[in-house]
């Protein structure tokens, strides 16, 4: 755990008025979302707007509701046979736990990269068309067209584009993580999900993927969920700090690193609990 807030004196953010976002500035809206695992409360009254096409980090200390939280948004947590969700998670306006909701369209809309990197035991083409063939895509041309682009925008065309019909597993960790992150984006969603994406990356790789989520949110709102505050710090323009299955605090990332308003989260990233 780092025990000294991040320095944000280098930071150069898009500052927004969360509490005063227009319609058309809002991906996603969060309300009054509980989740109990079994009898166990994990969520507690969850209430916040996601920006568009901007980078919002959730931290806090272990086992905070992190990763729950995160994958409420695309559903994950529809796997989990004990997990019972209340309130709402609105996408266009739709409530995505609707019954009317159709899983497969909404994990479209909303793609998810995870800690490890799991690119499929095929080559590295058949991994970022992966989605467009499950749509029946089947034109070359199209095909060919989306893997450069999807590889381009993940920061690894020029390191693949020799062998691209060779296994996407002979890649190595850093690389698979871009592969999966081409792989997301592929299919155009227009959310990314990304939970602790470089937890099990070297350094370098790390800096990469950080510079790829920079990038990346030209076109996408992504989220994402860290362990580390200084890589929180460093991508996104919004933070929100979560202790014990409650949102404490939700504010532009300098704000939140600089002048919180609420002593936990000062406690939390000056580094007094982990
Ligand atoms: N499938 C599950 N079944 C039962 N309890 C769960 C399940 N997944 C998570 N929990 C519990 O819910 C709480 C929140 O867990 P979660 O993984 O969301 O926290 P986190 O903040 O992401 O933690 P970490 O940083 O350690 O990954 C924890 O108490 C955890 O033990």
């Amino acid at each position: 755990m780092i025990s000294v807030a991040p320095d944000m004196s280098n930071k150069t953010s898009s500052v927004i008025d969360l509490n005063n976002l227009r319609d058309e500035q809002i991906a996603l809206r969060i309300k009054e979302l509980d989740l109990y695992y079994a009898e166990k409360q994990a969520l507690e009254n969850i209430t916040m707007n996601i920006p568009k096409g901007q980078v919002t980090a959730f931290i806090g200390p272990s086992g905070c509701g992190k990763s729950t939280l995160l994958r409420c948004i695309n559903r994950m947590n529809d796997l989990v046979d004990t997990c019972r969700i209340e309130g709402e998670i609105l996408l266009h306006n739709q409530n995505i736990y609707d019954k009317s909701v159709d899983v497969a369209s909404l994990r479209r809309a909303v793609g998810m990269v995870f800690q490890r990197p799991n690119p499929f035991p095929k080559t590295i083409y058949e991994n970022v068309v992966y989605g467009l063939r499950l749509q029946g895509i089947k034109d070359r041309r199209i095909l060919d067209e989306v893997v450069e682009r999807s590889l381009r925008n993940a920061a690894l065309w020029n390191e693949v584009k020799d062998r691209l019909h060779d296994s996407a597993l002979g890649l190595s960790g850093g690389q698979q993580q871009r592969l999966v992150i081409a792989r997301a984006i592929a299919i155009e969603p227009e959310v990314l999900l990304l939970d602790e994406p470089t937890s099990a990356l070297d350094p370098i790789s790390t800096l990469t993927i950080e510079e790829l989520i920079t990038e990346l949110k030209d076109k996408y709102t992504v989220v994402i969920v860290t362990h580390n505050m200084q890589q929180a710090a460093r991508v996104s323009d919004q933070t929100a700090f979560m202790y014990m299955g409650q949102l404490i605090e939700h504010a532009d990332t300098n704000t939140l690193f600089t002048t919180p308003k609420m002593k936990k989260t000062e406690d939390y990233i000056t580094g007094r609990y982990g």
